[in-house]
């Protein structure tokens, strides 16, 4: 306390006091419309402006992606631009309606309008057909946006139960994963499955896997990654493990692919159990950020104590704090995984701080081709 009996001032930098500075400049309507015809000002104080309208606007960008994905709309200018008269007939709209979502489609690059009125596939529409994993994401979305409708209450943890803890039954830290069902593993099975097709490439350019002769799976889902893995190094032995329901769908789809031989499918849980021993490496593709800290700590312990000295253990997910992406590790994941009721995006400081608490070295970061969907981490046992 002061003589005067007030607390003392904290001690402000010449950093915090500038911010102070600029956050009470720029929140002043009258320096806002200064600067917004200021020319040395101008183009910050429009991108700004833009930059915040498109925040504000975000959900009904994405509820017009939706309803493109929904009516199918790139697949059917695939062949070509089409009429905006074809286009209404062919969705099932009246043709004013069509035509407010075909120019708000263009408006957002998914789509373009040409000279003669037709519309054809934007940029942003073709990579979707090329990338069918992504509409079954933005479908998906339905759940986590109706459960993100009271964000204050997500926060508070007054939701209830969400839609996404029930899609994905194993994220609820009081219930026992190892005896969910097989009807609820089938549709976030299936989701995964088919978004590996966005990460297993990028993965295994990176991954170092050269005199290894053995490589677990852990959570495997359905295979993809290792049915990828077994036709990139065809003298490594493979091992999945998952929830058993889970491990018994990736023996019947590796089956059907033709490699039932190649890989092993072990159920189990990987909290409370030991993971199966005998791998000289471990992956966790999209696995760790599911749970939180104190499940994850358990799964790196599993699979140091499951690893012989020398083992390699991989991490493959989309990481808080990447650079130029930082939203969607701690925007979308973080609320993603909030809805799911269990687990955090993590940076790579806090990932390797925690495989090293699990007695791991050598850890280090392998560059992937796109580490706004994935990044590698790799550590040695
Ligand atoms: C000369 C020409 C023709 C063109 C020049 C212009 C040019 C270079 C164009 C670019 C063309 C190009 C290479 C486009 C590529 C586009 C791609 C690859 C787009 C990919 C987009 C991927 C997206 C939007 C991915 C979204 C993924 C989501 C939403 C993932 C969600 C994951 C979840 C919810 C996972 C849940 C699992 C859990 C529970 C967290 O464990
Ligand atoms: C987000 S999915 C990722 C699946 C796959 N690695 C991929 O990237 O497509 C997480 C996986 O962990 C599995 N899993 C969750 N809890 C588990 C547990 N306690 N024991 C074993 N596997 C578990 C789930 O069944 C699911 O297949």
């Amino acid at each position: 306390m002061t003589e005067a009996g007030h607390p003392p001032k904290p001690h402000r930098g010449w950093r915090e006091r500038w911010l102070a500075l600029r956050s009470g400049l720029v929140a002043s309507p009258g320096f806002q419309r200064w600067a917004a015809g200021f020319p040395l000002t101008r183009r910050t104080a429009q991108r700004n402006t833009r930059a915040l309208f498109d925040l504000c606007a975000g959900f009904v960008y994405a509820q017009v992606l939706f309803a493109c994905i929904r009516l199918d709309l790139f697949k059917l200018l695939q062949d070509g631009p089409l009429a905006p008269e074809t286009i209404a007939r062919r969705v099932d709209l009246p043709l004013e309606r069509s035509l407010t979502l075909l120019k708000a489609a263009a408006s957002l690059g998914l789509l373009s309008r040409l000279r003669d009125g037709r519309f054809a596939l934007a940029d942003l529409g073709a990579a979707l057909i090329g990338n069918p994993s992504v509409g079954r994401m933005i479908e998906h979305h339905a759940m986590l946006y109706a459960d993100l409708a009271d964000p204050i209450a997500l926060l508070r943890g007054e939701s209830g139960a969400t839609r996404l803890a029930r899609y994905w039954p194993y994220a609820d830290p009081r219930s026992d994963a190892a005896r969910v069902g097989p009807d609820a593993v089938a549709a976030y099975s299936g989701l995964m499955a088919s978004s590996q097709a966005l990460i297993a490439g990028d993965v295994l350019d990176a991954l170092p896997l050269a005199g290894r002769t053995c490589l677990l799976d852990v959570g495997g889902g359905e295979g993809v990654f290792l049915a990828h893995v077994a036709r990139r190094h065809p003298s490594l032995a493979l091992r999945l493990f998952d929830l058993p329901p889970v491990a018994e769908r990736a023996g019947a789809r590796l089956t059907a692919e033709g490699l039932g031989d190649r890989v092993t499918c072990l159920g189990g849980t990987f909290l409370g159990e030991p993971l199966p021993a005998g791998a000289d490496a471990i992956t966790l593709v999209r696995v760790l950020h599911d749970h939180n800290d104190a499940e994850a700590m358990a799964i790196l312990r599993a699979a140091y104590t499951a690893l012989p000295p020398g083992g390699l253990l991989a991490i493959a997910e989309p990481m808080a704090g990447t650079a130029g992406a930082e939203p969607i590790g701690d925007a979308y994941f973080g609320f993603y995984l909030l809805a799911m009721g269990s687990g955090r995006p993590r940076t790579v400081e806090e990932l390797t701080a925690m495989l090293k608490q699990a007695g791991f070295s050598g850890i280090r970061e392998w560059r992937t081709r796109r580490p706004l969907l994935t990044r590698l981490l790799t550590a040695s046992r």
